[in-house]
């Protein structure tokens, strides 16, 4: 099969803000006004006039004219120029190299920049030299930009048409380009389709006027069927983060080129139905839950993130039924609510906090009454995993005894000592502090009951998950005093942005230090997430890994080389991997690899195949009996 042949159209390029992200003519004009104190205002003058230009608002001659006469430029900021615009090529230009250099005789480029900077940037890429049109500056003697060409048919409006009906092309013609001037080719009846090219500039005027819009390179050679780097085009494929991810999380999917939405808070249920629709990859924290009723509406879902270490706020089996894979950040933030823990514990047991208070009020209490020092305190911790085992280390250094409680045998670090029962280690603890995971069957697990076995003037920490603790047993645990000090950082119900209210019984009682949820927010851990968790998801994206997955069969996959790779999601049903067999045998399709993972819901196949078969054979293997989803690599 060939989902890959070439039906070869003329393909004619803009070059600025289309084959690179820039417009040359005003970078020029910044580099050659470098030193001059006028030049924020020049520049933008040129800025503006070229915006003008590009949406049809000014002729573009007019505008040009005017734009040389600003600028002052002369061959040595040419040669700067060069070198910067080498960084600027749009991403999706330098991706499809291949497809540029193998298809010179049809593509060329049109531009109403000039071939003094483009020729050297655009041949890089397989451009033909001969195959550039646009305009030539004038020097004098010392190489200052003293005009342009006016001979040049470019340098005149309606340029491009006259250009392309010089070109005489016998063939389809489509342009790809941002600009008025891009689609005036088509108006003219030259081209056959016009491509508006909004990877780096939208132009509404512009896109109004399109047959299509292509969002990459790889959009408008997907649409053509054409040659690509990309199977299926990233720029159709939306990205949506929400609860303020950390920029790098951004830069990570729009570097690949995808489509990406960023919000800054979480979305409720019915917000969050409507806005997944057409959505492929979410990233959430831990306020946006993912439902049942929302994976309903999630039909082309692929991955989750969750930015955080809990994912107790997604349905993960529905999930996995619907072969989505989620994964989470289980180490990143770790270290950060080990700090934190270790800081309120001291606050705590030295009373700080009434003392502090007492102080913005002008009143000086000096007293060691209450106040002790953590060394030789017994550390409780119900929950050994990644938390509780680095504070158990931390703790020990400080000199306090650790206990831990975990319903799962663990190994205990240093001279962590594990007890038995949560009754035994609330009993003797004299700090207690929670790093259980937030699983339902966790809810109130410290309550009324709990308390009363505690120690009298326990202090007690709850930095895992708010439905942990029965709030108001807390809150009457520290009223009676039973509770000598308490630092909560997550609560049953959060507020869901920074503008809503909290609410909570623990407000104003004393000696109790309340944070909203940020245990895990420090600039290190959001930035370290914000690598990890895209990572994760282009992987399983890119080549169909899904190692680190929390609710998914998980397959550490190699690199795909000379083949294509089906990635096929099917219900844990017996039978399937050898219905997708028999296929291959009957259709003579070549395995270069194959790969399987269940688990209780799913099956996880992968099949590197040899680049020869048939779109029937594709057909055949969405179709086999079981199949939840179906996608390809290559
Ligand atoms: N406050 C924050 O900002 C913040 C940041 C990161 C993590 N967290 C939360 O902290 C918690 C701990 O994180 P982690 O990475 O250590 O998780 P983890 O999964 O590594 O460890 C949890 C441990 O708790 C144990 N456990 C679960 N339920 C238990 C129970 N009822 N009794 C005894 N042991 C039980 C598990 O066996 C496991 O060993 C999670 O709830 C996580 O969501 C909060
Ligand atoms: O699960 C976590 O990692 C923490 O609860 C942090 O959640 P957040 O990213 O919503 O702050």
């Amino acid at each position: 099969m060939s989902t890959l042949t070439l039906t070869s159209p003329y393909i004619i390029i803009d070059f600025d803000s289309t084959f690179t992200k820039v417009e040359g003519l005003d970078e020029l004009a910044a580099i050659a006004l470098a030193n001059n104190p006028e030049r924020e205002k020049i520049v933008g003058q040129i800025r503006n006039l070229t915006d003008k230009g590009m949406s049809g608002e000014m002729s573009f001659a007019e505008g040009l004219r005017q734009r040389i006469d600003l600028l002052s430029g002369n061959r040595s900021h040419i040669e700067e120029l060069i070198s910067f615009l080498r960084t600027k090529v749009s991403d999706s230009f330098l991706r499809n190299k291949q497809f540029l250099s193998e298809n010179t005789d049809q593509i060329y480029i049109v531009s109403s920049g000039f071939k003094e900077f483009i020729v050297p940037v655009a041949t890089e890429l397989g451009i033909r030299a001969d195959h550039v049109f646009a305009n030539e500056f004038l020097f004098d003697e010392e190489g200052n930009i003293v005009g342009i060409d006016t001979d040049n048919v470019l340098s005149t409006d309606g340029g491009k048409i006259k250009l392309l009906e010089n070109l005489k092309l016998e063939g389809e013609v489509y342009v790809i380009g941002d600009g008025y001037t891009d689609y005036q080719m088509k108006e003219s009846g030259l081209a056959d389709r016009f491509y508006a090219f909004t990877e780096n500039v939208e132009r509404e005027k512009v896109v109004a006027v399109a047959d299509h819009i292509a969002t990459s390179l790889d959009d408008f050679l997907f649409d053509n069927k054409l040659m690509r780097s990309q199977s299926y085009p990233k720029s159709r494929i939306k990205v949506l983060l929400l609860e303020n991810v950390h920029p790098a999380a951004l830069k990570a999917f729009e570097e690949e080129g995808f489509n990406v939405e960023f919000v800054k808070g979480a979305l409720d249920e019915d917000e969050l139905c409507e806005r997944i629709k057409d959505v492929s990859i979410i990233g959430i924290r831990s306020k946006t839950n993912i439902t049942k009723k929302v994976l309903e509406h999630a039909n082309k879902l692929m991955a989750i993130g969750a930015f955080c270490i809990g994912t107790n706020q997604i349905d993960l089996d529905e999930a996995a039924k619907r072969g989505i894979a989620v994964f989470n950040a289980p180490y990143s933030n770790t270290r950060s609510v080990v700090e934190l823990a270790i800081g309120e514990m001291i606050l705590l047991i030295r009373n700080i906090v009434p003392k502090s208070n007492m102080m913005h009020e002008g009143k000086w209490d000096k007293s060691a009454n209450g106040s002790f020092e953590v060394r030789g305190k017994k550390l409780g911790m119900v929950g050994y995993g990644s938390i509780g085992t680095q504070l158990s280390v931390v703790a020990e250094a400080m000199g306090m005894e650790v206990f831990f409680y975990d319903e799962i045998e663990k190994l205990s670090l240093g001279n962590a000592r594990k007890v038995s029962t949560l009754d035994e280690l609330l009993s003797i603890s004299d700090v207690i502090s929670l790093h259980v995971d937030g699983r339902k069957e966790n809810t109130n697990i410290i309550g009324k009951r709990e308390f009363d076995l505690m120690k009298d003037g326990v202090i007690f920490m709850n930095l895992s998950r708010g439905h942990v603790v029965d709030i108001k047993a807390l809150a009457e645990a520290i009223k009676s005093g039973k509770v000598a000090g308490a630092g909560v950082d997550v609560f049953p119900k959060e507020p869901k942005t920074n503008k809503e209210a909290f609410e909570s019984e623990l407000i104003g009682l004393p000696n109790v230090i309340l944070t909203p949820h940020i245990g895990g927010s420090t600039e290190e851990a959001q930035e370290n997430i914000g690598h990890f968790v895209p990572a994760k998801l282009l992987e399983f994206m890119n080549n169909g890994s899904s190692y680190g997955s929390v609710n998914f069969p998980e397959v550490q996959l190699p690199k795909l080389k000379d083949s294509h790779r089906l990635l096929h999601i099917h219900a844990n049903v017996p039978g399937v991997l050898a219905k997708l067999n028999r296929i291959f045998a009957d259709t003579n399709v070549n395995i270069t690899g194959q790969y399987l993972k269940t688990n209780e819901h799913i099956g996880y196949v992968i099949v590197d195949i040899s680049k020869k078969y048939t779109e029937e054979f594709i057909q055949m293997v969405k179709e086999v009996d079981g199949t939840i989803r179906f996608r390809m690599l290559y």
